[in-house]
């Protein structure tokens, strides 16, 4: 099994107080990864740090290592905007430009140089196919975004994220913010994306976990406490920690 992003001894902290402890893990391509654990445990310090989202806050520091395949993220001179193209992110509120549809989705290709009509038609059109909207939207490409209901948005961003093509998505909670029914939308919408994304979500809903990952890692005050198969962790978890969070005794 190929790994899309493995980080070791990886260390972070916020001034001196340190959120991120020693973090080894290896995340497998083409797979859902849920990130649990109990509020300000650090998982989406971790999560945003996959993408180099929270180093430049003034005051991080950050050690280790994380490779996304064979790539050092934090190499000196790393193109942090191709890094992004290839990682993407949908975070926990929707958050659509405030612009059309549309242009919404061909922002990216844009600011990635494509400029053809044809192609960005093309983009935007599979990109929203991708993210289950098109035929919800396919009327109204040049209405604002912000006309679309929450779930809708929602799923607007993640076709924004899918429109540069990129190779793992980072989901912060994405469905925190939505009704049931737009909620299982998106997980059936994951689920979907696995086939050709490798997919790292953090989620506040255990059921949620094991509804759509395969693997589940569990954060507490900033260590990973145990990282298994999603199967495994909710059914035989090996720390006692795991067990106690996942019954609610903590948490
Ligand atoms: N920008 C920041 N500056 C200072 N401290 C921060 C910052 N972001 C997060 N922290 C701290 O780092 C720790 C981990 O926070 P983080 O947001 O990663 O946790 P979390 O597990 O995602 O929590 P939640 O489930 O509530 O979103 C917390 O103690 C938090 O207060």
């Amino acid at each position: 099994m190929n790994h899309a992003i493995t980080a070791k001894n990886l260390c972070l902290w916020y001034g001196s107080a340190q959120a991120l402890k020693n973090i080894n893990i290896q995340i497998p391509e083409n797979n859902i990864t849920a990130l649990i654990g109990p509020s300000g445990c650090g998982k989406s310090t971790f999560l945003k740090t996959l993408n180099r989202m929270n180093d430049l806050i003034p005051g991080v520091k950050i050690t280790g290592e994380v490779r996304y395949l064979d790539t050092d993220i934090f190499a000196p001179g790393l193109d942090v905007n191709a890094l992004r193209k290839e990682i993407g992110m949908v975070f926990q509120k929707p958050n659509p430009f405030p612009m059309s549809i549309y242009d919404n989705i061909a922002y990216g290709p844009r600011t990635h140089g494509v400029k053809n009509k044809a192609k960005l038609d093309e983009l935007v059109e599979q990109s929203l196919r991708g993210a289950a909207i098109w035929d919800e939207v396919k009327d109204r490409l040049k209405k604002n975004s912000l006309g679309l209901s929450g779930g809708q948005q929602q799923r607007l961003c993640i076709a924004r994220a899918l429109a540069v093509e990129p190779k793992v998505l980072l989901m912060d909670e994405p469905t925190s913010a939505l009704d049931p029914i737009s909620t299982s939308k998106i997980e059936e919408l994951a689920m979907g994306l696995k086939e050709r994304y490798t997919i790292v979500i953090v989620t506040h809903n255990m059921q949620q976990a094991v509804r759509i990952s395969d693997r589940t890692a569990f954060f507490l005050l900033g260590e990973l406490i145990e990282y298994d198969e999603t199967e495994k962790l909710f059914s035989q978890p090996e720390d006692q920690r795991t067990e106690d969070y996942i019954t609610g005794r903590f948490g």
